[in-house]
């Protein structure tokens, strides 16, 4: 079962939720259970040792807190514990399985910071994350009924429909926003939760700083309840937590300088440190107490972590033991043919066989990972099972590899209330990566970005700047006569324009870049979607916000400029918005690049000078050893091609009475080919239009190819 309760449900510890499974949902029933064991754990950065030798180990069910001061090096545990940092020795295990990408994308690792698309409401986080990482079996309202379940578990009812906000724009408060953080990890029913959110928030002592003491104390059970109920392995950092949160958890590792300082049972605590001479005083909340005493003089400190390596519940040697074992898989003998159940239920241990002669309910998975209830799974007489009785640490396992007819491995999930799950581990990877097809992600996404994009592309400001640069740019140029004397004001029009929305896109796309990219990278992180679907949905669902402006500005100042004909105004319109989008890909391609966004911002200022130097109008008598910069330049190819449109239908050039144009001495007006010429340029419409589509093309691709391979998430 995978569901929280309803708040009003807390109290009472009833746990279900039979809207989903009354619909057979297996995805919400079917994760199995994570034993996780670290040992030895040692990082070290720039040869400072931040973490030394640090083990532990957490159950099913079981609630680890992590404990110590500031800079201890709690975070970056759980970057160890969730993959995202490599160790310098130790080893860490899920199910005896080395933290592969498979496993990394199953383990939810809410993170301090609160990353948010800053527009959307919280419902629609929600909703957008439910969408993307629920499994397609499950249909869009059973989707959003879990979203109601989750935002109500969270005690977010009242601030849905608030916008996630952020430094500049107010939203959710502090508090709020890191209950929604853990709300759309909890969304996924994962099986092993690292919460790096600083409990000290919840502190009945601190109740400005996030939530009041009810709702901490709510939220910790809540937690706490969702762990034992569903056989969660839940590993939380805590700075000060009040006596009641702190008794909540049912080990605690406490860090100190990097090195463990106590690991064990929350209960034996006191009486460690009774037992090395450092008596709690009465009435103190002990968390506080311990904290002091690994705040204190280097000699106390030295003298905790030495009596700490000597804990029963350390256990150095054993989980050493657990690690150098192979995750291999033993043949047992005595099954004869039935269905081995391990670990059935928390606290029900493996019986040493691993079998247990009743079947239990079997689920195969579907391509798209999704658990299917209804498809049967044969399995042959042959049973494999971990061996995990080689030492006392695994007594408890809580999955089992079977094989099917085929020979293909099989995983047999024991769940604490006894349903239990199978689902093929030969292409695991492929399967399980992605909760939803491609062609899910590309329309959620796009819809997503649509919807976040929207206000700050289309912002109230943007809508004034373009239509007051319309009127403006309108009524400098009004309705310019077709002669020699007007013909650079005219050539000013298009330049500007064209230069000015190309400009206006590339930054705009190089500014949002940054902010993005956090959201993005966590979810990718938790592989919520693939990086394709979501690039190519950021192109689909700007496009028509990155048009929307420059065409209205095309509306308002073009036929104050002086309309020729709706194909000219129609085909100027089209290659304004083809420049502005290619433009607008080089600021992608920069901003996915360079991740500082100072170095971004002079890399696009002197690429944008650069073009518009070698655009054609600034500048006609280029050096001949530079002109071959003219065809990098995009906006030449855009303002050739302005010109080309304009000066080809109507009325040509006039000549002046004193032309600058050898070809008036004999005609009275000026070809359009002579016009190009002066400024250089050779190309025809098409081939201009050809360079634009590959401007367009590759910075796309480079883009693409930058977040794929240099700019992955860690
Ligand atoms: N990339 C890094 N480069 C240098 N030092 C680092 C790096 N990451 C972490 N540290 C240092 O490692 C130590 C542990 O950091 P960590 O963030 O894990 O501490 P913490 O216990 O989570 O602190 P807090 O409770 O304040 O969040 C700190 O002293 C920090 O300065």
């Amino acid at each position: 079962m995978g569901c929280l309760p309803p708040r009003s449900e807390v109290a009472g510890g009833a746990l279900h939720c039979p809207f989903l499974l009354e619909q057979g949902e297996a995805h919400l029933a079917g994760t199995r259970p994570l034993e996780l064991v670290f040992s030895g754990v040692s990082v070290s950065v720039a040869s400072r040792s931040i973490l030394r030798d640090v083990s532990g180990v957490v159950r099913p069910g079981e609630m680890l807190a992590v404990m110590g001061p500031s800079g201890c090096g709690k975070t970056t545990l759980l970057n160890c514990l969730s993959g995202r940092t490599e160790l310098d020795s130790g080893c860490i295990r899920l199910n005896r399985e080395r933290l592969t990408k498979r496993w990394k994308r199953r383990v939810c690792y809410v993170l301090q910071q609160d990353i948010f698309f800053p527009d959307l409401t919280l419902r629609q986080t929600l909703e957008y994350a439910a969408r993307l990482r629920l499994p397609e079996s499950m249909s869009r309202r059973q989707k959003m009924l879990y979203v109601d379940h989750i935002i109500d578990v969270m005690d977010l009812t009242a601030c849905q429909d608030t916008r996630m906000g952020d430094y500049t724009k107010r939203g959710l408060s502090g508090g709020e926003k890191k209950r929604a953080n853990i709300a759309c990890e909890l969304l996924t029913n994962p099986a092993l939760m690292l919460l790096d959110v600083s409990v000290r928030r919840y502190a009945m002592r601190e109740p400005t700083s996030g939530l009041d003491s009810h709702s901490a104390y709510t939220l910790m059970s809540s937690l706490k309840r969702y762990a034992e109920k569903e056989s969660k392995t839940l590993v939380v950092t805590v700075h000060q937590p009040s006596s009641q949160i702190f008794y909540m958890f049912d080990k605690l590792l406490l860090l100190c300088n990097g090195q463990t300082a106590y690991f064990g049972d929350v209960n034996k605590v006191v009486d460690f440190f009774n037992n090395i001479g450092l008596t709690v005083t009465p009435h103190y909340n002990p968390a506080d107490f311990i904290l002091e005493c690994v705040k204190g003089s280097e000699e106390m400190k030295e003298k905790i972590i030495n009596a700490a390596k000597s804990l029963p519940t350390y256990q150095q040697e054993a989980m050493n033991d657990y690690c150098a074992l192979p995750a291999q898989l033993y043949q047992h003998q005595g099954c004869n043919g039935r269905v081995p159940i391990v670990g059935h239920t928390l606290g029900h241990a493996a019986n040493g066989t691993g079998c247990d002669f009743s079947k239990p309910t079997l689920w195969s998975s579907t391509p798209n990972g999704a658990l299917n209830s209804t498809t049967p799974v044969s399995l042959t007489s042959k049973c494999v099972v971990s061996n995990h009785n080689s030492h006392n640490l695994s007594n408890h396992v809580y999955s089992t590899i079977v094989k099917d007819e085929e020979g293909k491995s099989l995983w047999l999930d024991s769940q604490s209330h006894g349903s239990s799950s199978v689902s093929s581990t030969t292409d695991d990877d492929v399967r399980w990566q992605w909760p939803t097809s491609f062609w899910t992600q590309f329309k959620v996404l796009s819809a997503r970005n649509f919807q976040e994009s929207r206000p700050r592309m289309l912002s109230k400001l943007y809508w004034l700047q373009t239509i007051g640069l319309g009127l403006m740019v309108g009524n400098v140029y009004f309705q310019l006569e077709r002669k020699e004397e007007s013909l650079h004001d005219i050539q000013s029009w298009m330049f500007f324009s064209t230069n000015y929305w190309m400009l206006f896109a590339l930054f705009n796309a190089l500014s949002s870049f940054p902010a993005e990219r956090e959201v993005v990278n966590k979810e990718r992180l938790s592989g919520s979607y693939r990086l394709s679907s979501y690039y190519l949905a950021k192109m689909a669902g700007e496009l028509p916000l990155t048009m929307t402006l420059p065409a209205v500005y095309h509306i308002i100042s073009y036929p104050l400029f002086g309309f020729r004909s709706s194909s000219v105004f129609l085909t100027m319109l089209g290659f304004l918005l083809l420049s502005t989008v290619v433009a607008q890909s080089a600021g992608f391609f920069v901003g996915a690049a360079c991740m500082d966004l100072d170095v971004a911002i002079t890399i696009s200022a002197l690429y944008t000078l650069a073009t518009q130097l070698f655009g054609g109008y600034l500048a006609t008598n280029i050096p001949s050893w530079l002109r071959w910069m003219r065809y990098l330049s995009m906006v030449h190819y855009a303002y050739q091609n302005m010109q080309i449109v304009e000066f080809s239908e109507g009325e040509r050039i006039q000549c002046a009475v004193q032309s600058k144009f050898e070809v008036c001495s004999n005609s009275t007006h000026i070809p359009v080919s002579v016009i190009l010429e002066q400024q250089g340029a050779t190309l025809p419409l098409w081939a201009n239009t050809l360079v634009l589509l590959f401007f367009l093309v590759v910075f796309r691709v480079l883009g693409y190819v930058v977040l794929r391979y240099f700019r992955q998430p860690k």
